[in-house]
């Protein structure tokens, strides 16, 4: 495995922050109605901050609610592409006790990161550092990814199936002797974001039928994401600026995370943490962090306001972002969202890590995608009679960006 290690080709992965680029003309002009501030960054330039939508976890599992409103502002044509649910029970400790162990993964000896790597699923499982393109084409060493996923630890044992889909139907690679706290952290996590998210898809069905979407009972996203065996994390660890050579992009948006739309149908994120030496420290550049570009094109940093001081938006809140397959399948009432990341800058980001945690929520790869005849994303891999699997889609679109098999 090692040969083959040292001769593999860079991959760019279908959860990578860089796989997917947007197109220009693919966003909505229609304008957003949208509380708009603007915050002046440390870097000189000013950016509108908006706040999430929030969902309480009380309104949220109340089947009866009617939140069509709230996942309009937050998903719909004119929305923001991002909300986020506040108090959900336990989930605080939760993702403390994952993000922390990020700079430990990543601080492992290389020899044992070696034997977490999965060149099989294209490093969709275990431990991915430097196999993934920056939109320079240069390696991305600036991150380094845990993969797993949070609900199955051998989702099939179909050899077929293992060859034909290997970055979903791979088994789990779990660091049991060096980080045995890892995987209870990881699936614990992973769980309660993928529950919490199975409550917000259940309203996104109830917003599609109130829009006159004609919804079959087993076809709506919280059904599809039920069925599912494919649900992936990502425990993500930004390299601080002297272990990474992101200060050279440093002035640019997206210096820790390119623009992208995540591929699958809903994404869960933790609000990420700032560490130096493994200490949790607050960001020393404000204009760090997470960017979304909104249905007018404007380009917002997310922000909610906590005790009325703006901050990324809060540590004790679960946002969800919409993907591309979600945008497909809804006809376009539910908006994949665009969104990168920005590194820290100047003296105070020197030795500044960041740690977070992505749930890709998406279709199991059997699952039949009937796609409409007017698509605007990678018309080119679907065929005249519409129909694909996802994980026929998935591998269509890993070779059509990256032409590399494993
Ligand atoms: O680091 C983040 O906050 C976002 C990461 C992300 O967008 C991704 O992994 O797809
Ligand atoms: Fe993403």
């Amino acid at each position: 495995m090692n040969s083959v290690l040292s001769k593999s080709p860079v991959y760019k992965t279908h959860n990578c922050a860089q796989f997917l680029h947007v197109p220009a003309g693919s966003l909505s002009p229609s304008p957003s109605n949208r509380r708009i501030t603007c915050l002046k960054m440390s870097c000189s330039s000013v950016f509108p901050t908006l706040r999430t939508v929030t969902i309480s976890y009380s309104e949220l599992k109340d089947t009866n609610a009617d939140l069509s409103m709230k996942i309009e502002q937050g998903f719909g044509p004119n929305g923001l592409g991002i909300l986020s649910v506040t108090d959900v029970p336990g989930y605080s400790s939760l993702r403390e006790n994952l993000l922390h162990l990020a700079p430990r993964l990543a601080s492992l000896p290389e020899e044992v990161k070696k034997d977490l790597e999965d060149h099989h699923s294209r490093y969709n499982f275990g431990w991915s550092h430097g196999k993934e393109k920056l939109e320079s084409g240069k390696p991305d060493m600036l991150k380094g990814s845990f993969y797993a996923n949070p609900v199955l630890d051998v989702p099939t044992a179909e050899t077929y199936l293992i060859e034909r889909y290997p970055s979903y139907c791979g088994s789990n690679i779990w660091p049991d002797t060096a980080l045995p706290e890892l995987e209870v952290a990881f699936k614990g996590l992973g769980k309660l974001i993928l529950d919490v998210g199975l409550m917000v898809a259940f309203h996104c069905d109830q917003y599609a039928v109130s829009k006159g979407m004609k919804v079959h009972v087993d076809e709506g996203l919280e059904q599809i994401l039920l069925r599912s065996r494919c649900h992936k994390g990502r425990l993500l660890y930004y390299f601080p600026p002297q272990k990474s050579n992101h200060m050279q992009d440093g002035d640019s948006m997206s210096s820790w995370c390119g623009w992208h739309t995540d591929h699958g149908s809903l994404t869960g994120l933790t609000c990420g943490i700032f560490t130096r030496d493994g200490t949790v420290i607050p960001c020393p550049d404000s204009a760090a962090g997470l960017y979304i570009r909104t249905r007018n094109d404007q380009i917002v940093k997310v922000y909610i306001l906590d005790h009325d001081i703006p901050v990324v938006f809060g540590e004790n809140e679960i946002a969800y972002q919409i993907g591309e397959t979600t945008e497909i399948l809804s006809r376009g009432f539910l908006c994949a969202t665009p969104h990168c990341v920005r590194a820290p800058n100047g003296e105070e980001a020197s030795g500044v890590e960041r740690s977070t945690f992505a749930l890709f929520m998406q279709p199991d790869w059997d699952e039949k995608l009937n796609f409409p005849k007017e698509v605007h994303m990678h018309r080119e891999v679907i065929p005249s009679n519409g129909v694909l699997t996802f994980g026929e889609y998935s591998e269509k679109l890993l070779d059509k960006y990256y032409h590399l098999k494993a």
